[in-house]
């Protein structure tokens, strides 16, 4: 019944054939051979709105990459993340990636002040301070290979533990900093049996998955580890940081000081719980780490093969060093800035995310499209339930809104007045890269954390 249900709406929209019952174009979709290939490849020969297959020809989805009405849509409160049942199994209950509703909406409130451009340039000596050390690991292994992937990655880790928690990477426990590697690996190296389970997993009611996560299966033991080794990590540095506070001493430094808010004896009206706040170190230690890591590897890949333009940004910034006293001002460094703009363009990590219907809605197209059947239609209606795609690479290589040179990267597209000037739809430089509307990334300010790394 649910697929016919969400059949009807989209079965003549057209898009790619299906080269397999049981995945679907989910294979193609998620592991190409190079970043984006087939989906850019879907992108010319369907446009902007095309269907896509899901694994056992049930769950159909399709994709959207047009402008802000849909977007508006698709980012509102008729849509929610399509694994939500299972991230409070992946991390903690009351973290924020797992909420909806009203409760979502408090717990932004109180995680919003806390990652605003302002409250983010306080951690510039954080960064400073990770970004030299980060230099002198690249220093060391001048002239041999190096993986900058490990560096990065433990830099960002380092830095989002300093910042949220106030605690320095080398004091973390071992075991939870082995334990959200490997869990960041399960993210990445998805293999074809994954995306089956997955696919299976968001169907399966609740009870079940909450049951399945303790079998012992090497993936749901490395998932059930690193969620009580979180737990216990940010537990601890909460009671530390009371029994700190009760010797007379209230620090405002990192998030968990700003969400503590223990000098503050009169309660604000979004505080969140000690347990909530407990709750949301996983995330936060996830969330920063590898998304911010990539992007850097994605920026060092493409400063490689445009030696011209590292040399103009390398004079960029050491003219901008040497001239500041202290630390430069990054956002007046104009080759700085375009070249993240860049990177986060054409390398958004997540290239695309998938929402599920919460009820019947219609999605109004900003281009009119034919159906399979010759129909001319300007919008589509959407079942409860319906998956669909936020293309956000793809609507990040349009050529009818980044220029016909959209898939090249070209920095200067964002300083000689040739960038997409539309409605901005998400939080950063009119990207989707952070996403946008209620759920947008809480780390949308990170663009300074990257200033400041390159
Ligand atoms: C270049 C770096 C980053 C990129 C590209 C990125 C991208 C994203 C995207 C696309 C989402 C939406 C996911 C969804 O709803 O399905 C998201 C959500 C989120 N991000 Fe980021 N992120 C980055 C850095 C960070 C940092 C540094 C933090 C925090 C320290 C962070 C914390 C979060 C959190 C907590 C959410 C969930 C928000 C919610 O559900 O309300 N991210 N991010």
């Amino acid at each position: 019944y649910v697929t016919l249900r969400q059949r009807s709406s989209i079965q003549n929209i057209p898009g790619p054939p299906s080269p397999s019952w049981i995945f679907g174009n989910m294979l193609q979709l998620i592991l190409p051979g190079e970043y984006g290939a087939n989906e850019f490849a879907w992108l010319k020969a369907f446009g902007a709105v095309y269907r896509l297959k899901g694994c056992f020809g049930t769950a159909c989805s399709f994709r959207i990459i047009l402008r802000y009405s849909i977007f508006s849509i698709a980012l509102s409160s008729h849509m929610d993340p399509l694994k939500k049942t299972g991230i409070d199994l992946i991390f903690a209950e009351k973290c924020v990636m797992a909420q909806q509703g009203d409760t979502h909406k408090r717990l932004r409130a109180a995680l919003n002040p806390c990652f605003t451009g302002a409250a983010v340039r306080n951690f510039l000596p954080i960064f400073e301070k990770v970004a030299q050390a980060m230099t002198a690991k690249f220093e060391e292994s001048s002239g041999s290979e190096v993986d900058v992937c490990p560096v990065f990655s433990e830099a960002t880790l380092s830095t989002i533990s300093e910042a949220a928690l106030g605690y320095p990477m080398q004091d973390l426990n071992k075991d939870f900093v082995a334990y959200n590697e490997r869990l960041l690996a399960l993210a990445v190296n998805l293999s074809p049996g994954q995306i089956l389970s997955d696919a299976i997993s968001v169907r399966l009611p609740r009870w079940i998955l909450k049951a399945a996560i303790h079998l012992p299966l090497t993936t749901f033991h490395i998932i059930r580890t690193a969620k009580a080794l979180a737990k216990e990590l940010g537990g601890k540095i909460i009671r530390e940081k009371i029994d700190v506070a009760r010797q007379g001493s209230v620090a405002e430094t990192d998030v968990f000081d700003m969400l503590l808010d223990l000098g503050n004896p009169e309660k604000k009206k979004n505080a969140l719980t000690l347990d909530e706040i407990v709750d949301q170190t996983g995330i936060l230690l996830v969330g920063g780490q590898d998304t911010t890591s990539n992007t850097l590897a994605f920026g060092l890949l493409e400063l490689a093969r445009h030696p011209t333009f590292q040399d103009e940004l390398r004079v960029e910034i050491h003219s901008a060093i040497g001239a500041a006293s202290g630390t430069p001002v990054y956002d007046n460094m104009p080759l700085l800035n375009a070249f993240i703009k860049e990177t986060l363009r054409v390398y958004p990590v997540g290239a695309f995310e998938e929402r599920i219907a919460t009820q019947d809605t219609v999605i109004p197209l900003a281009y009119e499209i034919q159906t399979t059947t010759g129909k001319i239609i300007n919008q589509i209606p959407v079942s409860k339930g319906q998956v669909l795609h936020v293309a956000i690479a793809s609507y990040q290589r349009l050529e009818s809104h980044w220029g016909e040179d959209a898939h090249k990267f070209r920095p200067s597209r964002w300083l000689d007045g040739t960038v997409y000037q539309g409605q901005a739809i998400g939080p950063y430089a009119n990207l989707l890269t952070f996403f946008g509307g209620p759920r947008a990334c809480l780390g949308y300010a990170n663009p300074e954390a990257l200033q400041c790394y390159s």
